[in-house]
């Protein structure tokens, strides 16, 4: 018995096929809008403002000119070290600038970004900026997912708010005096194995990768209390998908962009997976021991356990999901080492190209210390070794840019900024720029500093190395008292020089480092 005519039969296959054709079509349409018509909307509106900047394509953006080869001259060693990096590290942008200014829109892919090096734009955009008109780039959440998830540099809006103010008491002064004696061992046992190196006459070393290491067990024994082991886990895991994901030029922007390098996609997903892995079991048996760290301080780790036990918490509290701990665990491990770690490896190498600021801050160690082992007043009392920190900061900017997305239109001065509209603030341009510090812009002079925090910078908003605003680097204060105590105890033990082998050339991994490493030669002071 036949259930359907063959002219019913036939009805359903072109309803089936007009089904599929509008399916099709509106999935087609949504992409074009999404990818094509939308960023056209928004750079029409830009250039309405009156921001230019050079003619993308689709679907690359301006990626194509980013990543052309640039014959960058491999810098001749020692001898004709320049500090004047922004060409070097931002070709493109030294090149734009020459064009469009200080502000100018960019296309990484099909999303459009505002490059700004002027800090009195940046400054109207911060003050324009309170509540929640300004975020972190969706772009980059999403390419950075494996490297930090939603960690506190990635979130935004009621998040970010909740996670900062769980988070910033574990920065309080009697937490970072508590940390002060893990970092005097950790650095100590780093510095007996360069002793045993020199009396084994091996006197060269790339210290960019001891100083990283050190940094590394500081911020896993400080922050989460863990294993010299586990930490190093960790730390290897790290840096092998910051490689990955910040080594080679990638399409980020491009639309399905990892579809096409699904390779590396995965990759970096598995090395994410791993890490998580791995964190989830320290955090576990945290969980199960106590949520307060083993010398009774309360870490990171430990404040953000406390913060889960039910019986702490106000009844319009949310727990934070094992999700959040660990990607918060994996910002801080990443965030607290390797920012850390590259500002006093650029001071080693400027300190064995200046020895006569060597030499000033041997002496003020001494002065300050009066040969007594260093205690965590002393520190505030190294006034050079700051000026010196600031000047390294300024020229080698670890931290070599800060991002934004604006969350709906925002309105900065005369002009709107769309929806959508990222931002890209070129920190090693503004901090190279002679309009802001004078024709010696490029020389390391720390002495400017002496007078002002600023550095002598005509515009306040033109030193950020932190950031700026509420979202400021939260580990600032960490940070500064590591690179004291580990300066001040290699100072004290060693003379550094720069090997004839080291070879100028910064690059950006997402930070600002040194491509091939800082080889120094060092040798026990009497
Ligand atoms: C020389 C060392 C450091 C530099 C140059 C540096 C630089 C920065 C910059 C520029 C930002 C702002 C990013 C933005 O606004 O988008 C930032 C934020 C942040 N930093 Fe650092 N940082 C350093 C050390 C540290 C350390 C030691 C830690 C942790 C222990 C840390 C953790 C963070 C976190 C979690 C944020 C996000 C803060 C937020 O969005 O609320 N940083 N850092």
């Amino acid at each position: 018995m036949e259930v359907f005519s063959e002219s019913t039969i036939q009805a359903l296959c072109l309803g089936f096929r007009y089904l599929l054709l509008f399916f099709f079509s509106f999935f087609f349409s949504k992409i074009f809008s999404l990818f094509w018509l939308s960023p056209v909307a928004v750079r029409r509106q830009l250039r309405r403002s009156g921001f230019d900047g050079p003619p993308p394509t689709f679907p690359l953006g301006n990626l194509t000119e980013m990543y052309k080869k640039v014959d960058v001259e491999i810098e001749a060693p020692v001898a004709c070290i320049s500090h004047n990096i922004h060409s070097t590290v931002f070709p493109y942008f030294a090149r734009w600038r020459k064009t469009y200014g200080k502000v100018f829109i960019y296309w990484l892919g099909t999303e459009p970004f505002l490059y700004i090096a002027d800090p009195e734009f940046l400054k109207k955009v911060s003050s324009a900026g309170l509540g929640k008109k300004w975020g972190k780039p969706n772009v980059f959440k999403n390419d950075r997912k494996p490297m930090f998830g939603n960690g506190l540099i990635m979130v935004d809006g009621d998040d970010w708010t909740h996670n900062r103010h769980i988070i910033a008491p574990a920065f309080s002064t009697t937490n970072l005096n508590a940390m002060f004696g893990m970092m005097v061992d950790s650095t100590t046992t780093m510095l007996d194995g360069w002793s045993k190196f020199m009396s084994m006459g091996i006197h060269e070393m790339d210290v960019e990768k001891e100083i990283t290491r050190n940094a590394a067990e500081i911020i896993a024994k400080t922050s989460f209390g863990i294993s010299e082991e586990n930490g190093k886990k960790v730390f290897e895991k790290l840096q092998a998908m910051q490689s990955m994901l910040f080594k080679s030029n990638r399409l980020v922007g491009v639309p399905f962009s990892k579809i096409l390098s699904p390779k590396k996609s995965y990759k970096a997903w598995m090395l994410g997976k791993e890490i998580d892995e791995l964190l989830l079991e320290i955090i576990n048996s945290r969980m199960e021991e106590n949520s307060e760290s083993s010398n009774g301080q309360q870490d990171l780790l430990g404040l953000l356990l406390a913060r889960n036990d039910y019986k702490k918490m106000k009844r319009t509290e949310r727990k934070l999901s094992s999700r959040v701990l660990v990607d918060e665990c994996k910002t801080f491990f990443f965030g607290g080492h390797e920012t850390t770690a590259l500002a006093l490896t650029w001071t080693l190498l400027l300190l064995g190209l200046y020895p006569e600021w060597q030499k000033a801050l041997r002496e003020e160690i001494k002065e300050v210390s009066g040969g007594e082992p260093l205690n965590s007043d002393m520190l505030a009392k190294l006034t050079k070794m700051e000026w010196v920190w600031n000047e390294i900061l300024r020229l080698y900017s670890p931290a070599p840019n800060v991002q934004r997305q604006a969350k709906e239109n925002v309105v900065v001065g005369e002009v709107t900024i769309p929806k959508g509209t990222n931002m890209w603030i070129d920190v090693v341009g503004m901090h190279h720029d002679p309009t802001l510090w004078g024709d010696d812009v490029n020389e390391f002079k720390p002495e400017r500093f002496k007078d002002s925090i600023n550095g002598g910078c005509k515009h306040r908003m033109g030193f950020v190395p932190f950031g700026f605003g509420g979202r400021i680097c939260i580990g600032r204060n960490l940070t500064l008292m590591e690179y004291k105590i580990v300066l001040s105890l290699i100072l004290c033990k060693f003379s550094i020089s720069i090997s004839p082998t080291y070879v100028h050339s910064p690059e950006i991994m997402l930070s600002l480092r040194p491509s091939q490493g800082v080889p120094l030669i060092l040798h026990p002071l009497e």
